[in-house]
């Protein structure tokens, strides 16, 4: 009787709490702000890069496997993945999409050379996911490939693009297969968006730990935010203002 009550009343907080957040924006992040939450979370509460990137990249992998079918005609996802944390969370969101059943394939051009990256890359190839040596055109996308993942660059890019990755964010701006963007889409200013000279524009973004300001400028249809580690003291402090998760999801859809 008692626990009933108990849970009658959860329900009761819970859905009052939800009309409160929904009223309140979600706070979109510059890019100070977003360094220093990543600082304080490892120095501070002392989590490990491991810790979050795992939980970036599965929450990653789950926001997409809700809006894209792995059954689709050529079933086939190419990860793009950059050199710092962004690309590995794309190495953990491609391992997660296999055992989701999708059929993920890698690029990844800049590898880092850290133990971390190293074990990321070894687990990609041991659970036979391909990993494309050259930059693939547009047409390749377009014809290979059913989603791209851009996990090339994340809340540290500055402008401008460094050579080597010109032609796969040239390929991306071309190409008609959607893209999956995580943290930001690569090449935009992470406070200004997407470059005067054209950008990429991705379908789906995946914001982590909070939006960062060029989230205000994407206009694709999936907007989700993941990385469900914030400890509440953190969010607070920054007033982050995130938006309830339901129940024991990674990821939630925001709304504009
Ligand atoms: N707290 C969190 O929210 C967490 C987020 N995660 C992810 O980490 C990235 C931020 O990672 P970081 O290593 O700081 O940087 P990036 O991946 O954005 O890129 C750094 C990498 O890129 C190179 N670079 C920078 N500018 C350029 C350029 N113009 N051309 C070429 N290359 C460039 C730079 O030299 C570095 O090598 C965040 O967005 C999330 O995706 C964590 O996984 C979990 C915690
Ligand atoms: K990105």
């Amino acid at each position: 009787m008692f626990s009933l009550f108990g849970s009658r009343l959860g329900l009761s907080i819970s859905c009052s709490r939800f009309k409160v957040s929904s009223a309140i924006m979600v706070k979109y992040l510059q890019q100070d702000e977003a360094v220093n939450i990543d600082l304080e979370l490892f120095n501070e509460y002392k989590f490990s890069v491991d810790q979050l990137m795992e939980l970036a990249g599965l929450s990653c992998a789950t926001a997409i496997a809700k809006c894209y079918r792995p059954d689709q005609a050529k079933g086939s996802v190419l990860v793009c993945c950059g050199p710092g944390n962004n690309g590995g969370d794309g190495l953990v969101c491609a391992r997660h999409l296999k055992l989701f059943g999708f059929s993920p394939s890698v690029y990844y051009p800049k590898r880092t050379d850290k133990p971390l990256y190293e074990n990321l890359l070894h687990q990609c190839l041991a659970m036979d996911i391909p990993v494309i040596e050259n930059a693939p055109t547009a047409d390749l996308l377009n014809s290979s490939y059913n989603l791209i993942v851009d996990a090339l660059f994340g809340f540290s890019f500055k402008p401008p693009v460094r050579p080597l990755f010109v032609p796969i964010l040239e390929a991306l701006r071309n190409t008609e297969s959607p893209i999956c963007s995580i943290d930001i889409p690569s090449g935009w200013d992470v406070e200004k968006g997407c470059p005067e000279s054209g950008g990429i524009q991705p379908e789906m973004l995946i914001s982590l730990t909070a939006p960062k300001q060029c989230a205000l400028f994407f206009k694709g249809k999936h907007h989700f935010l993941g990385g469900r580690f914030v400890p509440p003291s953190l969010a607070q402090k920054y007033q982050l203002n995130l938006p309830d998760y339901p129940g024991t999801d990674c990821c939630v859809k925001l709304t504009k």
